[in-house]
């Protein structure tokens, strides 16, 4: 039995090689990005998190953003076919260490391409950003591994960032966040749709009923969800968002068996 346990991965010494896709290119510090992922990690185990390490993948660059590299959902982990195709040999140390906590494998095999940034999951419904990293394909191979488990699985166009999680997360309640210049189709999530001022306030990972991790760069985001009564920790990731990283994507979130 796991409760609240996260998978992480350490940075590759190659970070600022990392892909960019909808913006400059910025130069990235990569000893800051050392010191920032350890203080990611320590705000995950000060809530109460396990952090788990999957096996370093030194010559991979963006293997920090381990989200991207499976689906979780139950007892099941969906190991990805990344997008990129400079991110696929990501995936199996992965599998490995999720394999190791007991969960039961699936795998999006070609043509289809997922990535798990592109996935946000909501009581029953899976949204997949289509357009970007993940394709027709990987979206029905997702949907058919999830069906058994009840899984609606819907796709959500995309064309302005990276993934649909770049775009858009879930609070606790169930609310859809996004900075709207940034979200095709707010409509599909129609009534429990809300705007936020900043880009990464649309970020947020999800520590528990209360209480949820924001990028410290979205100071009027957070003030607005501590506001609404929520508790906001936040962490300054800037050397990964120069890489187009979010919160989210630094870790995979598993919940229990
Ligand atoms: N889930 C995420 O938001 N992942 C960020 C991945 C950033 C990385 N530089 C990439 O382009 O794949």
């Amino acid at each position: 039995m796991h409760s609240k346990v996260a998978l992480v991965r350490r940075p590759s010494p190659r970070l600022a090689d990392g892909l960019v896709t909808h913006i400059e290119r910025q130069e990235v510090d990569a000893e800051l990005a050392g010191r920032q992922w350890a203080g990611y990690v320590s705000a995950l185990q000060a809530a109460g998190w396990t952090t788990v390490e999957v096996d370093p993948a030194d010559d991979c660059p963006d293997s920090v953003f381990v989200e991207d590299t499976m689906v979780v959902y139950g007892r099941l982990a969906v190991i990805c076919r990344s997008g990129a195709p400079e991110r696929r040999a990501e995936a199996s140390a992965a599998e490995e260490a999720v394999r190791g906590l007991g969960y039961e494998i699936a795998h999006i095999v070609a043509p289809g391409t997922l990535d798990g940034g592109d996935v946000l999951k909501w009581g029953g419904t899976v949204w997949v950003g289509q357009g970007g990293r993940s394709n027709a394909e990987g979206l029905a191979q997702l949907r058919q591994h999830l069906a058994p488990l009840g899984a609606d699985v819907v796709g959500v166009p995309l064309t302005t960032v990276l993934h649909l999680k770049s775009a858009v997360t879930a609070l606790p309640d169930g609310t859809v966040i996004g900075y709207p210049p940034l979200v095709d189709v707010p409509d599909v999530w129609s009534g429990r749709f809300a705007p936020v001022p900043e880009e990464p306030g649309a970020h947020v990972v999800i520590l528990d009923a209360d209480t949820v991790l924001m990028a410290s760069s979205a100071p009027r985001s957070i003030e607005a969800m501590r506001n609404n009564g929520l508790e906001v920790i936040d962490v300054d990731i800037s050397e990964f968002e120069k890489l187009e990283g979010c919160v989210t994507c630094l870790s995979v979130r598993l919940r229990g068996l």
